[in-house]
């Protein structure tokens, strides 16, 4: 079950209810979901990974049941909002973060400014570079939109490019689901992490200064985050593992749900017994 709490953040304004589900005991795991989404997406891997780990799905701020907060979410709130909750949660040993596309450039901010606190990063489908003119024209032009008539048409544009042809085929539930999230998205959240994403600084200088462990994760037919984007910003990382989910687009947590989970499963083993914590297994 989801708990809603209130923390106090760095950003504004000062505070904010966030909802999230805590799950098992050991190192935490941080993981972060993807825009116009919710926790639910990392649902497959909390399931799983708990038996080994403690993880953490928090909602970020403006989506699913986490306080909106009108106006402008930059990538940097959103991780002070994460840090907010990592201290409310008496979490004071270092985490994993792990992100997906926009959860990425919030573990980005969230490695700028906090990087005493990661055991370890799991950066998913995303990018290290900003937006271009053209696409935070196109930011500006869905943060007015939806506040206007809702995500229906975000669901219509962005599902097509967020899965692969077989989860289409193999997997229409997932679609679905999928589908079910966008829908529910708060406009207003939606609109102020569009007008978040397009302020977002170019973490590429970032990359080759990140000094835990990472994990660098892409669906094998991503069209938005490519495969060889991806590799090439691995090949940045100083301690980096590359993986490529097959038959998976944007979204493998959801598309391969077993095969992200035994990817990060393996890694986050060697990075807990590099870390030299106790390894306990079930
Ligand atoms: O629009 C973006 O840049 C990120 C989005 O594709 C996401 O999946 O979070
Ligand atoms: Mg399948």
């Amino acid at each position: 079950m989801a708990q809603r709490v209130k923390i106090t953040t760095t950003a504004t304004p000062g505070e904010i209810e966030l909802a999230f589900e805590d799950t098992g005991t050991g190192l935490p795991v941080l993981l972060v979901h993807g825009f116009p989404l919710d926790r639910t997406m990392w649902k497959a891997q909390r399931e799983e990974l708990c038996d080994e780990f403690r993880v953490i799905v928090p909602d970020l701020r403006g989506f699913g049941e986490s306080q909106v907060i009108p106006g402008v979410a930059t990538m940097e709130a959103m991780a002070d909002d994460l840090a907010g909750l990592c201290n409310h949660l008496g979490l004071t040993g270092k985490i994993v973060l792990g992100g997906l596309s926009m959860g990425g450039y919030v573990a980005f901010a969230f490695a700028r400014k906090y990087r005493d606190r990661l055991a370890g990063l799991i950066l998913c489908d995303t990018r290290a570079r900003p937006d271009s003119p053209e696409a935070k024209e196109n930011r500006r032009r869905v943060a007015e939109r939806v506040r206007r008539e809702g995500p229906g048409f975000i669901a219509e544009e962005m599902i097509p490019r967020l899965c692969c042809e077989s989860t289409f085929r193999n997997h229409p539930e997932v679609i679905e689901k999928i589908r079910q999230m966008i829908l529910s998205a708060p406009p207003e959240g939606v609109a102020a992490a569009a007008l978040g994403m397009a302020e977002r600084p170019d973490s590429t200088d970032l990359l080759p200064a990140l000094s835990c462990p990472t994990l660098v994760l892409v669906g094998q037919f991503d069209a938005i985050s490519p495969p060889e984007e991806m590799e090439a910003m691995a090949r940045t990382i100083p301690q980096s593992q590359f993986v490529v989910i097959p038959d998976a687009g944007h979204l493998p947590p959801m598309e391969q749900p077993e095969r992200v989970t035994q990817a990060i499963r393996e890694w986050l083993r060697k990075v807990h017994t590099e870390a030299g914590h106790h390894h306990h297994h079930h």
